[in-house]
């Protein structure tokens, strides 16, 4: 049963795996409420029902790819599309004052110094990840590279997800380099090796590696090794499920609702900072 003082929340890129996670999600949580969808102008699902769409029958929320008017009536928007996409968003939700939710990965630095700008006007949470259990695992990653010694331990950081997926290293395996890299008080940029082949000479002291699978339909799987002499240290994450990521989004929104403009992380948004 939905209230009057209920956010009202406009999915975009409905229509794919996340959007219809967020869409089923959105339903079971008191407080948030499906009021727009929008897809790209060629897409087959244009005017379908986003409920009906996403298994959860219809709500009344046709798919739209006008999103000037569905964000003018809405609270916030909840982005899980493409870099060039969430830019584009950021300055709509910009000119509307409303949260936007990016979970958006590859973003460059020029996209993410975009959305920064737009975050001059609206609120916005960016994060690779969206689950409670990876910012968590941020925090022992970035308590486990300040203990454990660059000369002693060297950091590698593996992952796999489903053939889908376009981007890598994934925005997670960037996000757990930041925070390893924060632990050795120094910046990622600079520091990370994100591919190896051929002759590559030995490992540089210091260096964060980055190794990526692909394949079938792993959700997401992480682990950052500190590999020393004689022993290895390994913190995993494993998700089963993408609701993880879209109860995450969710909650990002109503925390942002009635906070001034900028942009947060999910660390501000869990009380993980
Ligand atoms: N931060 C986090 O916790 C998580 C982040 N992600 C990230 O979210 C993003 C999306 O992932 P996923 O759902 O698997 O990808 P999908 O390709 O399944 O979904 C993206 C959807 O956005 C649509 N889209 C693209 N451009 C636009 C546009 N301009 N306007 C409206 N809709 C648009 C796509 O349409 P079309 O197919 O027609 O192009 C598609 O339906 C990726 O960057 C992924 O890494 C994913 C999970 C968790
Ligand atoms: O594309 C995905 O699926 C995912 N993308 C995010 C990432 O790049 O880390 C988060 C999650 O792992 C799923």
């Amino acid at each position: 049963m939905s209230e009057a003082s209920d956010m009202g929340l406009v999915v975009v890129g409905a229509a794919g795996r996340m959007g219809q996670t967020l869409i089923r999600a959105i339903h079971t949580i008191p407080g948030a409420r499906v009021i727009g969808a929008v897809e790209r102008a060629d897409s087959p699902y244009l005017g379908k029902d986003a409920g009906e769409l996403a298994g959860i029958g219809i709500i009344n929320v046709p798919i739209s790819d006008d999103p000037l008017p569905v964000f003018a009536k809405a609270d916030g928007v909840l982005d899980f599309t493409t870099p060039a996409s969430s830019v584009e968003f950021a300055g709509y939700a910009a000119q509307a004052r409303i949260v936007h939710v990016i979970g958006t990965t590859g973003c460059s630095a020029d996209d993410n110094a975009r959305i920064a700008a737009a975050a001059r006007h609206a609120t916005v949470v960016k994060s690779g990840n969206m689950s409670l259990g990876v910012n968590l695992l941020a925090v022992l990653v970035e308590q486990a590279a300040r203990a454990l010694d660059a000369d002693d331990f060297d950091i590698e950081i593996l992952e796999m997800h489903h053939k889908h997926k376009v981007d890598a290293p994934s925005g997670t395996a960037l996000l757990l380099g930041e925070a390893a890299a924060a632990g050795r008080g120094m910046a990622l940029a600079g520091n990370d090796v994100r591919s190896r082949d051929g002759h590559t000479g030995v490992r540089k002291t210091g260096s964060i590696g980055f190794a990526t699978l692909r394949g079938g339909s792993v959700v997401g799987d992480h682990s950052v090794i500190l590999a020393g002499t004689g022993e290895r240290v390994t913190l995993s994450h494993h998700a089963e499920d993408r609701a993880i990521f879209a109860r995450g989004a969710v909650k990002a929104a109503l925390w942002a609702r009635g906070k001034k403009p900028g942009l947060y992380s999910m660390r501000d948004v869990l009380g993980l900072s």
